[in-house]
């Protein structure tokens, strides 16, 4: 086949540039037109010096008519911001993958309700798919519109889906527990992820309502045809890349076998590596990678399901996992120029 034409909306956030990253090592992509309003006019490799000797392009301002002639493009934008863009160019026949959250909830009032903020094309909303490859893959094959999912939604819902599919648990008694390193903040200057405000310390946020709460609830939900609900706290680690879920279920039947549950689950997913029985997976094993790694325990004579689940939040909790929706999208390989080995330490 002939070369995807791809936009980048926000090329230089920290979503943005690992799409760049990952699409440079993509056989059948062809960056074509990257954004930013700061830095329109500056040659992408002197914005970001790792990139020096693997491209020639310039980033270009937002509204550059140039992302007409692209096949897809990526929306690496903050909330609110694709659902402005995306219709125009949708109704040109470019393919869209919005990185944030303006397609993710199908209730558009309860959407505005945790955004804050009108919903800019609620009819459009409808047609948007929640690309989670794991749960909705051949709707994403033909979708024009994907909505990729947030980064502690994927590793939730891939933590909690055995569980919940095989009926194994109370869906309205779950808890997560989750941890994200400063990366999932972004690239713009905010006080709580100054170095000296986030490096030798540790807290949670957002424990009365996180807004990825309602994406959890209503992504589970729909696949269970049944209210889900949890407690889910977010904490911030002074690390950069990563998130690791720890999640609690009430089983209903203590004598599950909750490996082959597992393992049954996700032994054709190309992303998803169920560990061995006691294993306790490391975010640095998934750095840089598309994987999610996943253990499962119960201690002995325990009803209560623990499952460890992570990823790195720039790859499959954003960046990998676009470009991974983009293969199913254009017909390729799923695991097309995704297929790096996360270096250690
Ligand atoms: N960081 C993460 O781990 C994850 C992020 N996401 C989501 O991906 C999106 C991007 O996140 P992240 O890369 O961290 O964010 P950053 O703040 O690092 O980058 C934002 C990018 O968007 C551009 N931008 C900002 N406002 C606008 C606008 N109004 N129109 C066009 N471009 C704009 C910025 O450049 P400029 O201002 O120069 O135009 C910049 O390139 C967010 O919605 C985020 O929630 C999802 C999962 C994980
Ligand atoms: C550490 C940290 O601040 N993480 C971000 C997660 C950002 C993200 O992925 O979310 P959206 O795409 O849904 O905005 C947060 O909790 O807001």
């Amino acid at each position: 086949m002939g070369q995807i034409k791809v936009g980048v909306v926000g090329g230089t956030g920290y979503a943005g540039v690992e799409i760049i990253r990952l699409l440079l090592g993509h056989p059948h992509a062809q960056l074509t037109a990257l954004t930013s309003r700061a830095d329109a006019g500056r040659r992408v490799d002197e914005v970001f010096p790792n990139l020096r000797g693997y491209l020639d392009l310039t980033f270009v301002a937002p509204d550059a008519a140039r992302l007409h002639d692209c096949d897809v493009v990526f929306f690496a934008t903050p909330n609110g911001t694709a659902m402005h863009d995306a219709p125009r160019l949708l109704d040109a026949g470019v393919r869209v993958i919005d990185l944030a959250a303006d397609f993710r909830l199908q209730d558009v009032a309860e959407w505005s309700r945790w955004y804050g903020m009108a919903h800019a094309c609620p009819e459009r909303v409808p047609e948007a798919v929640y690309g989670l490859p794991e749960i909705n893959r051949e709707a994403i094959r033909s979708a024009r519109l994907v909505a990729n999912p947030g980064c502690y939604p994927t590793a939730i819902i891939l933590g909690f889906l055995p569980l919940l599919r095989s009926g194994a648990v109370e869906p309205g008694r779950l808890i997560a527990d989750a941890k994200s390193g400063a990366s999932g903040a972004g690239r713009k200057a905010a006080i709580t992820t100054l170095l000296t405000e986030a490096a030798d310390n540790f807290h949670a946020y957002g424990v009365s309502g996180h807004r990825h709460l309602p994406e959890i609830r209503e992504v589970l939900g729909a696949r269970l045809g049944a209210p889900v609900d949890l407690v889910f706290v977010p904490h911030l680690l002074p690390m950069i890349r990563g998130i690791h879920a720890t999640l609690y279920a009430g089983l209903r039947d203590a004598r599950i076998d909750l490996q082959d549950l597992y393992e049954t689950a996700y032994r054709d997913e190309p992303f998803v590596d169920v560990m061995p029985p006691g294993s306790h997976p490391e975010t640095r094993s998934v750095r840089g990678g598309n994987l999610c790694r996943i253990a499962v325990s119960q201690a002995p004579g325990s009803d209560t399901a623990v499952v460890l689940s992570v990823i790195d939040n720039l790859v499959k909790g954003a960046a990998g996992q676009a470009v991974q929706n983009m293969n199913l999208m254009f017909g390729l390989r799923e695991a097309t120029g995704l297929e790096s080995v996360s270096p250690l330490p």
